[in-house]
């Protein structure tokens, strides 16, 4: 018997950093946004053992997999031999900023712990998903959310209109370490209006939410790679209603009206060694 189960990706619709903690992780307030983008995943089980293949991205197959680690966790919990194979297809671009890693570790989780009937309620998933990544508790409960803490704290907010993704992601990755490190020697830029995008998403109001997209990192990732720059003026020109970087970067979404005009501006969009991938946003209640 094979479980298939999808992996969304995420952008964030607002990023800001509210300091550095003394765990020397910083704060964060963020909307965050699950998107139809995905991996796939498939699980098999086993009498024993925990065995991952990867297809399709460069990202480790063995132990230091966050699909691996997230398996290893849920079998020291479910006490008995218990055993699983995994087929990981990737589609999320790898350190994009697009949370990948941690969809994948937050589908593992979830799977595993109705195929072995472990049953945790959801706040100890949360709370295990916590180890494994900041990101790993957005991907539990996906839809629309406000992120605090590290990423942990999470509120639950009204579902985001359906809109129009393009993501253009440059040939090189970035490290979420590296991008928070330099952006504790930038200067600060605008302060993101979390406020008033939570107000354009409940009164779903595509053209405010556009208004309002800031992520504080941008500065940082752009002056470690200042194309991003680049990326975000020719998705602009190609008719993008709005642009942003997502997360920690360097993938630069271009929000559109719906998915048939993200296609329309992926095809206008003049690609410079990209991938460039047209998408929309995803909440469960809408399906
Ligand atoms: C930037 C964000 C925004 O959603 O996403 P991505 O760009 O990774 O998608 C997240 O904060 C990334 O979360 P995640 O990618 O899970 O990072 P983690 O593995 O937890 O941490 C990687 C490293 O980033 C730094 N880090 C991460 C989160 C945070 N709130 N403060 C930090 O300073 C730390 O140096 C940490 O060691
Ligand atoms: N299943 C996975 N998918 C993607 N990356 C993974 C995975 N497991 C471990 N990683 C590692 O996690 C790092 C972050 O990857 P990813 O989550 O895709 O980026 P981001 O946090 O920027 O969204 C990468 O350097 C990658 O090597």
């Amino acid at each position: 018997m094979v479980i298939k189960v999808y992996a969304r990706a995420k952008i964030n619709l607002t990023l800001d950093v509210l300091g550095k903690r003394p765990d020397g992780y910083h704060q964060v307030e963020t909307v965050m946004q699950s998107i139809e983008l995905h991996d796939c995943l498939e699980f098999t089980p086993l009498e024993d053992g925990v065995s991952l293949t990867v297809a399709g991205g460069e990202v480790p197959s063995g132990a230091d997999n966050l699909v691996y680690r997230a398996a290893l966790l849920m079998r020291k919990l479910a006490g008995d031999k218990k055993g699983i194979s995994i087929k990981l297809n990737k589609n999320i671009p790898v350190a994009a900023g697009l949370g990948g890693g941690s969809a994948d570790a937050a589908a593992t989780l979830s799977a595993l712990n109705e195929i072995w009937g472990i049953h945790l309620p959801a706040r100890d998933l949360l709370s295990l998903g916590e180890k494994l990544g900041s990101d790993v508790p957005f991907c539990l409960l996906g839809g629309t959310a406000l992120a605090g803490g590290r990423g942990e704290l999470l509120e639950s907010l009204p579902p985001c209109p359906r809109m129009g993704l393009v993501l253009v992601k440059p040939s090189f990755g970035v490290s979420t370490a590296s991008v928070y490190r330099a952006y504790d020697s930038c200067p600060s830029g605008k302060r993101p209006g979390t406020v008033a995008m939570i107000k354009a998403i409940g009164e779903r109001d595509i053209d405010c939410i556009v208004q309002n997209l800031a992520n504080v990192l941008e500065i940082a990732t752009i002056s470690m790679h200042p194309e991003i720059a680049g990326i975000k003026k020719r998705l602009l020109e190609a008719g993008a209603l709005g642009v942003l970087m997502s997360g920690s970067g360097p993938t630069v979404f271009g929000v559109t009206a719906d998915l048939e005009a993200a296609r329309a501006v992926a095809d206008r969009y003049p690609n410079c060694g990209e991938r460039v991938l047209a998408t929309e946003t995803f909440n469960p209640e809408r399906s």
